[in-house]
């Protein structure tokens, strides 16, 4: 049985609208209704037919859903929250997209008291956003954590689980607090290394932008796909999730010195050892047959 019959999903930007997309391909008889902030996006929606139904009024898209799905910037949860509470249906779920849990469940709670929240974090994305930039594969395959409330409804967090596998995702569950500290070494730690590599590259006097350009056919090239990720989401991500980015920081900065002093010291053994152990965890990632994109929370099937 299909889990919900009336989706609503609010912020049809990348996440947003590629889980419109997703759902009516994976689910075609569920109805799908959708809201954006930004009367730009709501056009583009209309005109790309994402959405069974655009409204015009946050209120309007959720009178008769049965869930409904913030995909907003994670400090723009709370508002976009606070402004569907009168004419959210008594027994509808609420959930999100946020790639930080903990900061974004204190903003719902706060926002709608009472209410049914299971939040989610599906950990797939690209550098790119807006309504024309997502697709209905980009789920497949990927995780979805599902970060429910220690006092949940389990029948609540089995319906939101069953939507993300409905579209192609794997479902783990995990405590708030412990999706923040995985996912800030995962994620939001590599997105602030290439954030500061693109930036300090650029910044250079005796290396011409150009130069910069031209040969970034290797690594660099790659941290410049992720440097091109959303302004608006990132800044929100480092300042909602900052506790957990702060103490990965602090770990990483402490190993970036000790390869420093190898480094100044001619230190070889401490340079190849580290090597030699990184290169073991990537190919013993790709022995066990998982996609590099996929890491592994701990999951032993
Ligand atoms: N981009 C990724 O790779 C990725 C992956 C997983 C999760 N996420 C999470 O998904 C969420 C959305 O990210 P995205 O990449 O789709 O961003 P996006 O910029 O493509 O889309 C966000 C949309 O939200 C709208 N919006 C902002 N405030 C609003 C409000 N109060 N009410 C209604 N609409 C509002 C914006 O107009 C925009 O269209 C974020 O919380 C992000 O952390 C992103
Ligand atoms: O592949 C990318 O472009 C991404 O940045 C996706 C990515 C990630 O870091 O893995 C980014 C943020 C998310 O919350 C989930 C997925």
């Amino acid at each position: 049985m299909l889990p919900f019959a009336r989706v609503t999903i609010i912020g049809l930007g990348l996440i947003g609208s590629s889980l419109a997309r997703a759902i009516r391909a994976d689910m075609p008889t569920v109805r799908v209704t959708g809201y954006d902030a930004d009367p730009a996006v709501r056009d583009t929606a209309r005109r790309i037919d994402l959405c069974d139904d655009i409204t015009d009024t946050a209120g309007a898209s959720v009178t008769d859903a049965d869930l409904v799905v913030l995909c907003v910037p994670v400090r723009a949860m709370g508002a976009a929250a606070a402004e569907i509470a009168d004419d959210l249906p008594v027994d509808a779920i609420v959930s999100d997209v946020g790639s930080c849990k903990a900061d974004v469940l204190a903003q719902l709670n706060a926002a709608l008291p009472g209410r049914t929240i299971i939040p989610a974090h599906p950990v797939a994305g690209t550098e790119n956003s807006g309504p024309e930039a997502g697709f209905a594969t980009l789920f497949k395959g990927r995780w979805s954590i599902v970060t429910p409330p220690a006092d949940a409804d389990p029948i609540a967090v089995e319906r939101v689980a069953e939507l993300w596998r409905r579209v192609g995702a794997d479902v783990e569950m995990m405590d708030p607090a412990h999706h923040d500290l995985v996912l800030a070494v995962t994620s939001h730690l590599p997105h602030l290394i290439a954030y500061t590599i693109v930036g300090t590259a650029s910044d250079l006097e005796n290396v011409t932008q150009s130069e910069v350009i031209k040969y970034s056919a290797g690594g660099f090239r790659d941290f410049t796909r992720i440097a091109a990720s959303d302004p608006t989401m990132w800044r929100d991500v480092f300042l909602a999730n900052k506790d957990a980015v702060l103490e990965m920081l602090q770990r990483f900065s402490e190993d970036l010195s000790a390869l420093q002093r190898a480094i100044r010291w001619n230190d070889g053994d401490a340079l190849f050892n580290l090597f030699t152990r990184t290169r073991a965890i990537r190919r013993s990632i790709i022995e066990q047959g998982q996609d590099d994109a996929k890491p592994d929370f701990g999951r032993s099937h």
